[in-house]
Order: structure tokens, then sequence, then C-alpha cells
């Protein structure tokens, strides 16, 4: 085992916290690492809504590049930020354990929901179930890494600003005025992390097989299945958490339209033995619940 396996990661904080874990367990195996951080063009855009800029993967697209140049052998993604369909002769090579799923609020001091909030998330899912719950708040677009992110809460009269909590715990920065969303649905595979590496690469591929959580990678696995088979390409709020009970899973996955208003849930048990293409009967019996209408509606609205 002399080859060095070369990590490519994105160069904040919470992507160097996860490279370093995918580093030290890759490590603890007896193999030999090396992290490349690059700059990512979604780290260099800042002062656009991301779902203005119309790219799919910007936060991927520079690793993929690296790899397929072959300066990097294997890149590590928060796995909600990876595309659902991968470029051509990259795969996943291993999904690593999930910690917490939720998105909570950090706020300044203790708010009165009942009073008109302002609340900064640059996440459209994020954004319609807010407004779906509270209807007379407002949300403002708020862009940058973790903690760019919180430095402009701090900075703001928002009234607080959504993240993910698995985010906030990674790199130590998660403050007490929190409060959990337990009812908002997460991005699918939300709070996991996704090892890919070129096809033909076998070492690298047998190296970070090794690292892969069965459980994690079904479920995440069930979740992305539900978001291409909805979204075709194009941004939109969709929620889906698939969570692991011994042989079942259960799954609970929601489309919703831009201003919040409209819903479309879903939720449903499967035992893992028939869980393949679970994601896809899912995401059909939404679409064919009216959501072949408002992802129509969306894409309109989207290009506008
Ligand atoms: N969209 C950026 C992003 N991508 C992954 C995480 C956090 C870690 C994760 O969800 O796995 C975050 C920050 C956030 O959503 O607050």
């Amino acid at each position: 085992m002399s080859k060095v396996i070369r990590i490519g990661t994105r160069d904040s904080e919470l992507a160097l916290w996860q490279a370093k874990t995918v580093q030290n367990q890759l490590e603890a195996r007896g193999y030999k690492t090396e992290l490349v951080p690059v700059k990512s063009t979604g780290d260099l855009i800042l002062d656009k809504p991301l779902y203005e800029l119309g790219i799919t993967g910007i936060f991927t697209k520079t690793l993929d590049v690296a790899m397929i140049n072959g300066t990097v052998d294997i890149a590590v993604h928060s796995m909600k930020d990876v595309p659902t369909a991968l470029p051509f002769g990259i795969v996943q090579a291993a999904v690593l354990e999930r910690a917490s799923t939720e998105d909570i609020l950090v706020h300044k001091e203790n708010p009165d929901y009942k009073k008109p909030c302002t609340i900064a998330t640059g996440s459209l899912r994020r954004q319609a179930q807010w407004l779906n719950r509270y209807p007379h708040h407002q949300t403002t677009d708020i862009r940058g890494n973790v903690n760019t992110r919180l430095q402009k809460l701090a900075a703001s009269d928002w009234t607080g600003a959504i993240f993910a909590k698995a985010g906030l715990e990674r790199i130590n920065v998660l403050p007490d005025n929190h409060e959990v969303l337990d009812w908002m649905i997460p991005a699918p595979a939300q709070g996991a992390m996704l090892v890919v590496a070129m096809e033909e690469d076998n070492f690298s591929r047998t190296a970070c097989a090794k690292l892969n959580h069965e459980p994690t990678a079904l479920c995440t696995h069930i979740e992305r299945e539900f978001l291409k088979t909805l979204e075709g390409g194009c941004t939109a709020p969709i929620g889906a958490l698939a969570e692991d009970f011994d042989d079942e899973i259960r799954f609970q996955g929601v489309l919703f339209s831009l201003d919040g208003q409209t819903k479309i849930e879903i939720e449903r048990v499967v035992s893992k033995a028939n869980a393949v293409g679970f994601g896809t009967d899912c995401a059909l019996e939404v679409l064919d619940n009216g959501g072949r209408e408002l992802m129509k509606e969306i894409k309109e609205k989207m290009k506008k």
C-alpha cells in the first residue's frame, strides 16, 4: 500500500473538517493520504442567491474536473450539495455514517413568532417550509460558508438564520441560542458525507469501500431517488428523510410551491428488502398527486 490517495476538498472550514475525517479513517486502515484543498465556483460567487446561478453542482464541479484531470484521486462532499446525476466516469465510493439531519434556527434573543419576523436562508426548501408555517413572516437571502453566515446574522437585524445542525456541530460553532426545527423536512442526504472516485480507480475504491456505512448509504439513496425523479434537473423546494429502524425504512418526502402555500407530502414505511426503487415510487406518487403541475409552475417561475 505505497500509493498515496490524494483527497480533494473545498477549502471552507466545514469541508476541511469533513475531508480530514475521511483522511483519518483511511489512515487508520493503513492508507497513505494527502489533502488537496481547492476553491469552488460556489465559494467564489457570493453576491447572488444560489438558485439564481442556475448551475447544478456549483460546489462539486471544480473537484470533479480535478479528479478527471488526475490531480486528485478522490473528493469529499457534503452529500446534499452533490447533484443526483454524477459526471460520466465518477462514482460513489463511500457514504459515511450520518450525523444530525435536522435544520436549526440560530436566533439572537427568544423570538416571538406571532410578530412579523425576518428569517435568513438561501434555500428554497427552507424558505417554503418556513413560510408555510409562518405565512406572516418574510425570508431574506444569505450566502457564504457557515462562519460567514453566522457573522452576517450577528451583524443583521434579522430574527434568525437557518442552518443544518450537522454543519455547526462538526466545526464546533453551534450557539446555545438555537432551536431545532423538528417539523422541517431536511434536504435529501443532509448530514451525510459522500466520497467519490473515478470508476476505473480500483485502488481508491477498495480503500473507500471500507468507510461505507450501509444504512446511511441506503437511506440517502432513497432520498436522492425521490429528489431525482421529482425535480428532473431543476431546483425546487423538496425535502426528504429516510430513517433506518432495524429492518424497516420510514420515509417522509415533501414538495412545496415557492411561496410555501401548496404542500404535497408523502409518508411511507418499507422493508429494507424492498427498498430499491422505493424513492422513485414515492416521487411518482407525489407527481400523480398534483406534483406534476406544481413542478411545471416552479420551473416557469424560476426562469424569470
Ligand atoms: N448548503 C451548504 C451546506 N452543505 C452542507 C451543509 C451542512 C452539512 C450537511 O448538511 O451535511 C451546508 C450548510 C447548511 O446547510 O447550513
